[in-house]
């Protein structure tokens, strides 16, 4: 029986989520009720692991020491976080974080242990990175430091949705064993954010894409702005395009094996948006100059029609397509981007 208390606390978790992400909130409260709850608590202590790791004004060891404990930290009642910056986004979160905690140690303790779990190995793999990235400017060197780097902060979230939607019921437990299939549809997702989003992090003074890559085209990261080296650029940014395109036969094949209709669309509603903003920033040096993002409208569609395994293939292979249409012969990188567009049309 639910005190009116609780009541209220579990309100307040909704209402953070609301704050943190209003379009995918409502994806997440649509979820069957076994599940909803635990993935709004997954969501938001993920939230609050990010907002320590974002936080530039934050002592390193201080930080470090944060994001090796929080894992502890969600299981002690009463905990709150003053000590971010002021402009940092979400930082009301961690202030009221005692809220958080205590609808988290209300959900069934194999929920727990899975959101535990995954805490641990991201926030050991963040503490590493920002270790590392304190070091040399330049932490994501190789194109496998890119993969590692990917895995930490969006491969071990589709682990653990994975072992929640097994610890329901509601997936079978395969869904979970396939670990690269889980890694994958978070590798899809950040990997195309990273490429969207390389105006505003190189404004934030933060580089996630590969040296590896660049620095075949360019000497410094920023060189991709200027006009003249605007074919660098254009080759530079295929690069990074085909390296995305090689995780969209495993995202599809992660959502073809999901049975439950509401973790279909919450899975699939992100990996559709992802694929569509792929298609926008291929060929487009935009974005190199401002933040690129699909318009409401095409968004609010990509939504409406992913509901089955047969639209979201026929939305993959529109946007596939227009990718194909916009490879240019005189492209460095053509050859292999007709190839992994070739790999991926055997699949849909
Ligand atoms: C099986 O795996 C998944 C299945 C469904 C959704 C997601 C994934 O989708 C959102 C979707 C989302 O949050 N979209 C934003 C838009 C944007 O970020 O551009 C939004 O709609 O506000 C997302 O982006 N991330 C963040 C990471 C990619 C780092 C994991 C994310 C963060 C926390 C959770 Cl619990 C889930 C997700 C999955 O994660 C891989």
């Amino acid at each position: 029986q639910q005190t009116l208390a609780q009541d209220t606390s579990k309100k307040s978790c909704y209402e953070f989520l609301n704050m943190t992400s209003r379009s995918f909130a409502a994806v997440i409260q649509e979820l069957d009720e076994e599940l909803r709850d635990s993935v709004c608590l997954f969501y938001l202590v993920l939230r609050g692991l990010d907002t320590i790791e974002d936080d530039m004004s934050l002592d390193l060891n201080r930080k470090v020491e944060l994001l090796r404990s929080f894992d502890q930290i969600i299981y002690q009642k009463g905990w709150t976080f003053n000590e971010n910056g002021p402009n940092e986004k979400d930082r009301e979160l961690l202030v009221h974080f005692d809220v958080i905690i205590n609808e988290f140690l209300r959900l069934k303790p194999e929920y727990q242990k899975v959101i535990a779990n995954i805490t641990k190995l991201m926030g050991d793999g963040m503490a590493d990175y920002v270790s590392g990235e304190h070091r040399e400017n330049t932490a994501i060197a190789t194109v496998k430091d890119f993969d590692l780097y990917c895995h930490y902060v969006a491969g071990l979230v589709g682990y653990g949705l994975s072992d929640l939607f097994a610890a329901s019921g509601l997936e079978s437990k395969e869904i979970a064993d396939d670990k690269v299939l889980s890694n994958a549809m978070g590798l899809f997702l950040q990997k195309t954010n990273i490429i969207r989003d390389y105006r505003e992090d190189l404004d934030d003074g933060r580089q996630f894409w590969p040296k590896e890559i660049w620095g075949k085209y360019v000497e410094k990261f920023s060189d991709l702005t200027k006009p003249e080296y605007k074919d660098k650029a254009q080759a530079c940014l295929s690069d990074m395009v085909l390296n995305v395109l090689d995780d969209v036969p495993q995202v599809l094949t992660y959502l073809s094996k999901l049975k439950n209709q509401s973790v279909f669309n919450f899975c699939a509603i992100p990996q559709v948006m992802a694929i569509s903003t792929l298609a926008l920033v291929f060929n487009n040096l935009d974005i190199y100059h401002r933040n690129l993002k699909i318009r409401k409208g095409q968004a609010v569609k990509l939504i409406m029609d992913s509901k089955d395994m047969d639209h979201v293939v026929s939305i993959f292979r529109q946007y596939v397509f227009e990718i194909s249409r916009k490879n240019e012969a005189t492209d460095p990188n053509f050859m292999k981007i007709s190839m992994a567009i070739g790999r991926i049309e055997q699949w849909i």
